[in-house]
């Protein structure tokens, strides 16, 4: 019998939140979303005309590569009003929480840009960016990897699209002692939250023309859990009758990638959020590093991007820092926002100044520091 009241005030939360969960194995037939169900971006502007976007600059590597970003739009006049916000954790009803003033900026805006934030170790504060998924409900981790043309990787043609469930999972800081020595942490898994990030990776593989989407889990093991996500994902499939479903162990998954990536250019896989973090950072190796990989948080309401990688304390502070990665992850904002010309324009900048090879950063085997890297960019404009 689970000893509710020995746990902290956010598991107790997240358990009385999901009654069904636990009280429901089988998959019924409700829909929870239509099949039109799409984050839709509808920005704020200042008197200027330009788009506000909430900024969290982020620990460690953060600030440095901001700053390239903000560089790099500014020279290429993009239409963007920076409004940066401070996350800094407060403590709420005994919860980590962020700052009111910041959530209202976010709401606000509808679109955000974050830098790294670091999480201690087992011990003080719970993650702040797992909070920040969490309070705006951004249910899909929406995590592209791509081979860049012209850097040279054991892998050639990765095109590997990843979406993670964002909010629940192995990720749900639900844990607890049960006697000295003996530790429980669970895996919350609910039909609501696994429907809802399926039917968007369906609509994201329609989307982005590929034909087939692909679940990775170990069912095998967590019967019911993982049961549970592959349940709704063969029922959500039957939903998308052009799109080809099949499903496959994380285990499998990890061997058949790095043995050769390219079967998986042509499918979207959708997970459980643990899984979907470690599997990003495998395939971000396949390319050449973190350095390199973008991501989306997408919600209804807001949307957050940010780069695959944290906050690298072994090189913060130095200028040695590839912005690539939330380079990318702002050009995913910029198509999310519908400025697909500025997009673009950017973006051939970013992948000519890397296919030159003249200014790359050191994690690419160059000797570039930051702001060098991100002047060779600004030179392609
Ligand atoms: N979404 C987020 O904000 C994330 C935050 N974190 C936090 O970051 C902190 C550090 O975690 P680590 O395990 O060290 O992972 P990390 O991703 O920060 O670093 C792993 C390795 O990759 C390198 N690296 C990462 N980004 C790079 C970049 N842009 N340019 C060049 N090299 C780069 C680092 O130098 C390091 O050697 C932790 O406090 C963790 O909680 C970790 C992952 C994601
Ligand atoms: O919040 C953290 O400390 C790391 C989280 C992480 O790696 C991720 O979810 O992308």
């Amino acid at each position: 019998m689970l000893a509710i009241r020995s746990l902290s005030n956010p598991a107790r939360h997240c358990l009385r939140a999901a009654p069904r969960a636990a009280a429901t194995w089988s998959v019924s037939n409700k829909r929870f979303y239509s099949q039109e169900r799409v984050a839709k971006y509808e920005g704020t502007k200042d008197s200027n005309g330009n788009f506000l976007v909430s900024l969290i600059e982020g620990d460690g590597i953060g600030p440095e590569i901001a700053q390239s970003v903000k560089d790099i739009f500014s020279a290429a006049k993009t239409p963007i009003a920076w409004e940066p916000i401070d996350v800094t954790p407060i403590i709420k009803d005994g919860r980590t929480a962020i700052p009111d003033a910041a959530i209202e900026n976010i709401n606000k805006n509808k679109i955000a840009l974050k830098g790294p934030l670091a999480t201690p170790v087992g011990k003080g504060h719970v993650s702040l960016n797992l909070t920040l998924r969490r309070t705006f409900n951004l249910f899909a981790n929406l995590r592209p990897c791509r081979s860049v043309a012209g850097f040279k990787t054991p892998y050639d043609g990765v095109d590997t699209v990843l979406i993670r469930e964002n909010t629940e999972g192995e990720y749900s800081g639900i844990e607890h002692v049960v006697v000295d020595g003996v530790v429980q942490s669970i895996k919350l898994i609910t039909e609501e939250a696994s429907e809802r990030v399926l039917r968007f990776a369906f609509q994201h593989a329609e989307s982005i023309g590929r034909t087939k989407v692909r679940v990775v889990h170990k069912a095998t093991i967590m019967k019911m859990s993982d049961g549970l996500f592959v349940n709704v994902a063969e029922r959500v499939a039957k939903d998308f009758p052009n799109i080809e479903f099949d499903a496959e162990l994380l285990d499998n998954t990890c061997l058949k990638m790095v043995t050769d990536p390219t079967p998986y250019n042509d499918k979207v896989l959708v997970m459980p959020n643990l899984y979907g973090d470690i599997l990003s950072d495998m395939c971000a190796g396949l390319i050449g590093g973190l350095g390199l990989t973008p991501s989306g948080n997408i919600g209804d309401e807001c949307s957050i991007f940010e780069a695959v990688h944290g906050s690298a304390p072994d090189i913060a502070g130095k200028g040695l820092a590839n912005p690539t990665a939330l380079l990318l992850s702002s050009i995913m904002m910029l198509r999310h926002m519908r400025l697909n010309d500025h997009a673009n324009k950017i973006e051939k900048a970013i992948f000519d100044t890397l296919a030159e090879g003249k200014a790359l950063t050191g994690d690419l085997g160059g000797k570039a520091k930051t702001h060098e890297y991100a002047a060779a960019i600004i030179g392609k404009l």
